[in-house]
């Protein structure tokens, strides 16, 4: 048994980013704890492109981290994603931004798959709809395991500013 629970950052800029992120939602049904609410998100990283719509989910499974890795490459895949500007425009991107087992955070630094996510501390897109599902949540990071709520309050205001709550995705009903 390999029991651990995940947290899952999906954002889509292209086509019907509302349904993109319901199929997120629909294919960890039976493994979901918490969704957030879906947030509009100014685009991070520097490219001009269109809005985000975004959530963070929060799921657990008797999964080990390559396995949850493989299920977002599986929903990116379905959702005909194309790799082709980094942080550029996309139909469904699904990351993993921190895996625990035991209680205990995961640490990586496999480029095939980094936990915590390297950059998620920078992420109000990430940060914001995490807190909204767990109060308490906390990120490792270079300068060791931090509360969300500190790292988004020392985010750049603008930042947090490009963040806003939309509605939620409707309720998917376990299988
Ligand atoms: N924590 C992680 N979550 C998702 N992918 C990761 C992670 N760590 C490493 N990777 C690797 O990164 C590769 C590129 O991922 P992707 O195209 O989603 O990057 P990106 O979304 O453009 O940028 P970013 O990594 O900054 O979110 C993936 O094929 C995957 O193997
Ligand atoms: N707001 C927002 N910006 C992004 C996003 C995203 O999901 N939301 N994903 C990116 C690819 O890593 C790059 N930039």
């Amino acid at each position: 048994m390999t029991y651990s629970r995940v947290v899952l950052s999906a954002g889509s800029n292209i086509g019907d980013r509302r349904a993109h992120l319901a199929g997120v939602v629909e294919r960890l049904a039976d493994d979901l704890i918490a969704v957030s609410p879906v947030y509009s998100t100014a685009p991070w990283g520097g490219v001009d492109q269109d809005d985000f719509f975004n959530v963070t989910l929060l799921a657990g499974a008797d999964r080990n981290p390559g396995q949850w890795l493989d299920i977002c490459h599986e929903l990116e895949q379905a959702a005909d994603r194309t790799r082709d500007v980094r942080w550029g425009p996309r139909t469904l991107d699904v990351d993993v931004i921190s895996v625990s087992r035991d209680g205990e955070i995961v640490r990586s630094d496999d480029p095939a798959l980094t936990l915590p996510h390297p950059r998620a501390a920078q992420r109000a897109f990430v940060l914001v709809p995490w807190l909204a599902i767990e109060p308490d949540a906390t990120l490792w990071t270079p300068q060791g395991e931090r509360p969300v709520a500190d790292l988004i309050a020392e985010l750049d205001p603008d930042e947090r500013a490009g963040v806003v709550p939309v509605d939620d995705l409707p309720a998917v009903r376990r299988r």
